[in-house]
Parts: structure tokens; C-alpha cells; sequence
């Protein structure tokens, strides 16, 4: 209920700010560059911030006949205004505080920010503007906040927020990864921003100054330059000075510091008056430099990245407000007279998609369905089917349109079973795949008239539509409704390309048959072992992936298991040398060689050797372990001269394979891990990386293995090395 909360506010805040915020960020970033204008003037001289007031004072006495005031600004560029007879050395101007020679007229205010600072300010629309800009800064500030709200949710709690954010490359981890970097700038920026507005307009309580006088205490005489204060004050710490405006004694020096305002003496060097500025004068002074950059440049590159970030917030929070949007619900049957009904849990709308085209598909096939959000789950008495289709987030949990769903289940009597499916969506970079539909699906096989006619949940990764397709034809065939579900859920059709067959070898044993094809790729396409080639056999809709291998030579390597009823194993494996074959590469960027890490391990079963065939090639630093589990000892010849070949040039180290079907000593690789224990340890302690790339099964107990020699050797829990992006897989 909460995050609904912050979301929608985060959501209106930012949609009644967009214009403004849009304006403000525009002008603010080019803004940013004017304390490096102001920086990038001749007048700074290092190091003289440290100079002492009284020297500057004394060079100035002998340099000019008379000396009205002396300013140091944010940048230590000291002014100085001073009577002379000269006249270019008349009035106000910049001077080198060691020898006091004019160094620079004060030059014209820069036209351009003159004009960007009043736009920024009031966008030319004097006081309404600045309340308006106010507002907007104050928004900002709400917008940064439940931005950080959701964040935190998003990161699965407080503790958990700088844990790593797994990239699944959506647009929506660019949003969250980037707020987590820019999100206390922009805090700064809009908190400031806010102080400067309601200063301005004095809605800031008032502060009482405090006046302190002083009794002087010597009568003695003495030089300017001999002034205690004077000596002990640096050119940092001064603001400005003015000079007594006559000798007479009723005159002072004003001397204007950072937190208070000095009246001293002109004769013996007493300070006879402290007046300490308000605390909120102090902020103002903060406030300004923090908002504007002023006296650095480092801050004022911060402040321009802000700026850029806080436009690329408003593009990334349009495109995914406009995702969740365009996948509202709109049903057609209400729920008491619907025959189908489909639930969803979704938090950004892919599983909302996946489910409308279902809906869709049974409308047009004339079927009454409803289509609703899991938490609003109750008596459908007209029911024959229900389909459950969620994602799961944060540490197995529901998304938040399902989060009362389990409670409303264990309430609502069912007056008439239905039969009921559950389908997960969520993605194997989790360590809780697909976790919360396996919970419905648990709940549900106990409860009363829902007839759960599977053991196990679909469970659909990444969003996978082929599966969803898949199983959507099965299961309206077994009712015969022959549903016409769409080929592809976007209307985008993958780029394919042409590839030649220029090898085939294949090694048949007692339980099946894994051939290899290795593929010229016309035009020289660009790819990287690891990533996936999307293969549609001729009169088939449905695409099969395979993972990338590569030869020395740069050809692409395939490996594949033939299945006697698999539609595109048997048409791959009837290709032959010279055939051509159509297929697109789609980039598996989470599955490419770490280019950085000095131990790797490949782990792999059967054919999800292939991309570690590649990756062995194209590597020369690392220390590189494969352990790969097979059946039989023939099996291993397919792969024996890529092997062979690696480990003679060294960019394989070490090599250990396991039979399945042999007697051994070890028939998984699980269990050479544990032998090799020491190896995994190390690889795991020096950053290095595990590559798995095979069956979920064996992932599976790779995984356990792996949580024991954590355990064993008291490393980090093996959830930190998943986290830590050392873990790699491509399982299936
Ligand atoms: C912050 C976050 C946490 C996630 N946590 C899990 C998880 O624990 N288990 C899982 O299988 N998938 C997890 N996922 C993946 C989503 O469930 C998956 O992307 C799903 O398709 C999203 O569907 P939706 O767009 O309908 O919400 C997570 C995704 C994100 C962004």
C-alpha cells in the first residue's frame, strides 16, 4: 500500500512539475558552467588565501594614496576600490594581493549567464515566476524523496539499498542505478533551491543578531599592519574590508568575515563591536554556494551532471510510466459471468502483456474472460478455468498489485472448482526465481475446488513469449478452443541474416546424438561467445536459441543435442556442408568472458559447452578451469580438438570432465568441485569468476556445491559472489 503511495505521488509530482523541472534543469546544467567561467579569469593567485590581512593592507597603505575597501570573493580574487591620481588606477579594480599592482579591470557581467541566471530564476515572469521556480525546487525535493522510498522497496529493504542492482538491462534499472549516484546532489540542489525561495520572499523566521561590544583595552597607538586582528586573519577568511572613512577615532574599520562583522579601532587595533550574522544568513551564504556551484568547480561538475540526470529521470520515468500505463486493464465480461479468468501479478506491466494477449486470443475466439490484478481475487461463480500469470520481486516477494492475493485465497470459498494454472514470470539473475508463483502454485494444490492439474508451475524467464506461446497452444488445444495467438508479442521482427554450413562433425553413443556446425557468417557480423542465436526452422513459428561458440578461425561453433522429435534439432542436423541457414544474433551481454578478472571457471553439462569453446580462444590473461559433465567417453570426442587445441596454447589451464553414464570415480561435476574445492575457493576469494552455462538441474547442484565450499573455506556468503556479478549463467 505504501509503495503505491509514493509511487503515485512520485508519478503526479513529477507530471505537475514537468515544464518547469524541464526549464530548470536546461538552464541549470549550462549554469553549472559558470563558476568555471568565473574560475577560468587571470586573477587568481595560488596560495594567496593564506596571506595575512595586515600584509595586504600595509602593501596597499604604501601603493595607493587612499584605500576605500578591499573584497576577496569566492575564487580568493581579491578587489580592491582606491582613490588615486592615476587615472586607470582610480576606483575598483582586481589587485595581486603580495605586491597590490592592479591586475584586471572588473569586467562586464557575462550577458549570456545574466541571461540564463533570470530565466532560471523567474523564467522572465519577475515574482510569479520565483514562486513558481520555488514550488518546483520544493517538488524536486518530494520527487527525490519518494524516489529514494521506492529505491530502497525496489533493493528489497534499507539495509539492502548500495547492495548491486541486477542489471536486466531495462530502462528501469538505468532510472534506479543512476538516482542511486546523483540522488543526494539533486537532494542538495532542490533543498537549496527551496532556502533560496523562501528567503527571498522572507517566509525563513526571523534571527536575532547578536551585538557583542567590547571595552578597549590599551590606548597605545599603533601601525595597521601591526593590528592583532589584521595579522592574524587570512585573505580566506575575509570577506570584505572597509577602511575608516576619516582619522577620526568615531571611524572604524569594518571587517566583514565569513560568520561575524568586526568593528575595529582605527588607532589602537581593538576590536570594539562583534555582531554575529544570523544563523540564517549563514545558510543563505551555504545554500548559494551549493546551489550555484560558486568557488568550485568540481561541485559545479556535479551540479551539471544533476542537471543532465534529473532530464534523463524525466525521459526514463515517462517511458516506464507509459509501459504501465498502456497495459491497463479493459475487460469486456464482468467477473461473475466470465468462463476464463486470468489474474496477474505484475509490478511493470511484462506480465500484464503477456496476459492481454491471452485475453485477446480468448475474445476472439468468442470465450467470456476477465482479466484483473491478483489482489482483487474473489467469487467468480461462473468459472471454469482460472490462469495466474505473475512476477516475483525483491527477495522472492509478490509484486505489489498481488500482495494481498495468498490472504484473499486462504479466505474465499470456492462454491464451484475451477480448474486453475499458475504461470511464473521472472528471470534466473534472481536467487528466488520465479518464488512467488511457486508459493501460489503450493497454496492453490491445498486449496478446496481449485484443481491444479500440474506438479509444477510454467516457470518463464525473462519474459520468455515463445514459452508463453508454447504452452498457451497446448493448453487451448487440450480444450479445444484452437486459440489464434500472435507469432510475436512486439511487432519488431528480429533482423536475421544468412550463414553458411562449413563444418559438421557429430558423435553418436548408446543414449543420443550432439552434433557441432560451424557457421561462416556473411558480412562479417559481429558477435561474442556467449551470446544467443535465434534459430525459426522453416514452417515453424516458435524460435529456438542456441548459445554462441567460436573457432579459433572465427567461425561461429554450434553445438546441439538431437531430440527424435525436436523439430529444429532434426532440421539443423539434416543441413549439410554448404547449406545456408537464416537465423539472428541476439547480444547476451550478461554471458561475454569477464574481460577483468584473472580466474575463471567454466562450468558446464552436455551441449552448453559451446560458448566456453568460444570464449577459450579469445582470452590470453586469465587462469581458466573448464569443468564439463557428459554421459560417455564418445561423447567427449566432438569436442577433443578444441580442447586439445586450448590447452596446448595455455589459454585453457586446466580441464576435468565427468561421465554420467561411466564408472567412475566422479560422474557430476558438482562432485569435482567439491574435490577441487581449493581452486573454487581461490577463484571465488580473488575476485575471479564462475561461468555456468547447461541445464537448470545442474545449476541447481552447482549451486549447493558452491554454498558449501563458501562455508567450508568461510568466505562471504555465496549470495555475495551472486551479487557481486561473479556468478554468471546461461541455463535452460
Ligand atoms: C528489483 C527486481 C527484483 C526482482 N526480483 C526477482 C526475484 O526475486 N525472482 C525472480 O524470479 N525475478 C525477479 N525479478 C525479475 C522480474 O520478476 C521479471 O523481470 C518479470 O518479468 C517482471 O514482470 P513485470 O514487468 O510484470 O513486473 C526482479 C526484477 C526486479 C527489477
Amino acid at each position: 500500500m505504501l509503495t503505491k503511495i509514493w509511487r503515485y505521488s512520485h508519478f503526479y509530482l513529477t507530471v505537475s512539475s514537468f515544464l518547469f523541472l524541464l526549464l530548470a534543469a536546461v538552464t541549470g546544467a549550462f549554469l553549472a558552467f559558470k563558476p568555471v567561467q568565473d574560475k577560468l579569469q587571470p586573477y587568481h593567485i595560488k596560495n594567496s588565501e593564506n596571506t595575512s590581512l595586515a600584509q595586504v593592507i600595509d602593501t596597499l597603505k604604501n601603493k595607493y594614496e587612499e584605500v576605500l575597501d578591499l573584497e576577496v570573493d569566492k575564487n580568493y580574487f581579491v578587489k580592491a576600490t582606491v582613490f588615486s591620481m592615476e587615472a586607470d588606477l582610480d576606483g575598483q579594480f582586481y589587485i595581486h594581493p603580495i605586491h597590490g599592482n592592479k591586475i584586471a579591470d572588473i569586467p562586464p557581467k557575462n550577458t549570456f549567464f545574466e541571461f540564463l541566471t533570470n530565466f532560471h530564476r523567474s523564467l522572465f515572469l519577475k515574482t510569479p515566476g520565483r514562486i513558481f521556480v520555488g514550488i518546483t525546487s520544493f517538488l524536486l525535493f518530494l520527487i527525490a524523496i519518494t524516489g529514494l522510498l521506492l529505491a530502497i522497496k525496489r533493493q528489497g529493504g534499507f539495509l539492502k539499498f548500495c547492495s548491486k542492482i541486477v542489471n536486466d538491462k531495462s530502462i528501469q534499472y538505468n532510472h534506479v542505478a543512476l538516482g542511486r549516484i546523483l540522488l543526494i546532489p539533486i537532494i542538495i540542489i532542490a533543498l537549496t533551491g527551496t532556502y533560496l525561495s523562501m528567503d527571498r520572499f522572507s517566509l525563513l523566521p526571523e534571527n536575532n543578531v547578536e551585538v557583542i561590544e567590547q571595552k578597549t583595552s590599551s590606548q597605545q597607538n599603533i601601525a595597521f599592519s601591526e593590528f592583532p586582528i589584521f595579522k592574524n586573519t587570512s585573505l580566506k577568511e575575509v570577506q570584505k574590508l572597509e577602511f575608516p572613512f576619516s582619522s577620526d577615532e568615531e571611524d572604524f574599520f569594518i571587517l566583514n568575515l565569513h560568520d561575524k562583522e568586526l568593528k575595529i579601532h582605527q588607532k589602537t587595533g581593538d576590536i570594539v563591536q562583534t555582531t554575529h550574522y544570523p544563523f540564517i544568513q549563514i545558510l543563505h551564504t551555504l545554500s548559494f554556494n551549493l546551489h550555484t556551484g560558486n568557488g568550485s568547480i568540481l561541485w559545479s561538475l556535479v551540479l551539471f551532471l544533476s542537471s543532465l540526470a534529473i532530464l534523463y529521470f524525466m525521459y526514463s520515468g515517462t517511458v516506464i510510466a507509459l509501459k504501465r500505463l498502456s497495459s491497463k486493464t479493459k475487460n469486456k465480461h464482468k467477473a461473475t459471468d466470465a468462463n476464463f479468468i486470468i489474474l496477474i501479478g505484475s509490478e511493470n506491466g511484462g506480465t500484464k502483456r503477456l496476459a492481454k494477449t491471452l485475453q485477446l486470443a480468448l475474445l476472439n475466439a468468442n470465450q467470456k474472460v476477465f482479466l484483473d490484478d491478483l489482489n482483487n481475487y474473489s467469487n467468480y461463480p461462473n468459472a471454469e478455468q482460472l490462469i495466474v500469470i505473475t512476477s516475483t520481486y525483491g527477495q522472492g516477494e509478490p509484486p505489489n498489485n498481488a500482495n494481498l492475493f495468498l490472504n484473499k485465497l486462504a479466505e474465499v470459498k470456492i462454491h464451484h472448482p475451477f480448474k486453475t494454472h499458475v504461470i511464473g514470470l521472472g528471470s534466473l539473475s534472481y536467487p528466488k526465481f520465479c518464488e512467488f508463483a511457486k508459493e501460489i502454485h503450493k497454496q492453490a494444490l491445498l486449496k478446496d475446488g481449485m484443481t491444479v492439474t500440474s506438479d509444477t508451475p510454467l516457470l518463464i524467464h525473462n519474459q520468455n513469449y515463445e514459452q508463453f506461446r508454447n504452452w498457451v497452444i497446448d493448453w487451448s488445444n487440450s480444450l479445444n478452443l484452437n486459440l489464434e495467438i500472435p507469432k510475436e508479442l512486439s511487432a519488431k521482427k528480429k533482423k536475421e541474416i544468412t550463414f553458411k554450413i562449413i563444418d559438421k562433425q557429430s558423435v553418436t553413443d548408446k543414449y543420443d546424438e550432439t552434433f557441432t556446425l560451424t557457421l561462416s557468417v556473411q558480412k562479417r557480423k559481429k558477435f561474442v561467445p556467449g551470446d544467443l542465436l535465434g534459430i525459426t526452422p522453416p514452417n515453424e513459428t516458435s524460435e529456438r536459441l542456441y548459445s554462441i561458440g567460436k573457432t579459433a578461425k572465427g567461425d561461429m561453433l554450434l553445438s546441439i543435442k538431437k531430440h527424435s522429435h525436436g523439430v529444429c534439432s532434426n532440421y539443423l542436423n539434416n543441413l549439410k556442408i554448404s547449406d545456408s541457414l537464416q537465423a539472428n544474433i541476439q547480444q547476451n551481454k550478461e554471458f561475454h568472458f569477464p574481460k577483468k578478472a584473472k580466474h575463471v571457471v567454466f562450468i558446464a553439462n552436455g551441449t552448453g559447452i559451446a560458448p566456453f569453446l568460444g570464449m577459450m580462444h579469445q582470452q590470453t590473461k586469465a587462469n581458466v578451469s573448464l569443468y564439463w559433465g557428459t554421459r560417455t567417453y564418445e561423447s567427449e570426442n566432438l569436442y577433443k580438438p578444441y580442447i586439445t587445441e586450448a590447452l596446448h596454447t595455455k589459454t585453457l589451464n586446466n580441464y576435468e570432465a565427468t561421465f554420467s553414464k561411466e564408472v567412475i570415480e566422479y560422474n557430476y561435476v558438482q562432485e569435482l568441485l567439491e574435490r577441487d574445492h581449493k581452486n573454487i575457493a581461490i577463484t571465488l576469494k580473488n575476485k575471479g569468476t564462475i561461468m555456468l552455462c547447461g541445464s537448470i538441474n545442474m545449476r541447481d547442484d552447482v549451486f549447493i556445491q558452491l554454498e558449501k565450499i563458501c562455508t567450508k573455506h568461510q568466505l562471504h556468503p555465496f549470495s555475495y559472489y551472486k551479487d557481486n556479478g561473479q556468478i554468471l549463467t546461461d541455463c535452460y
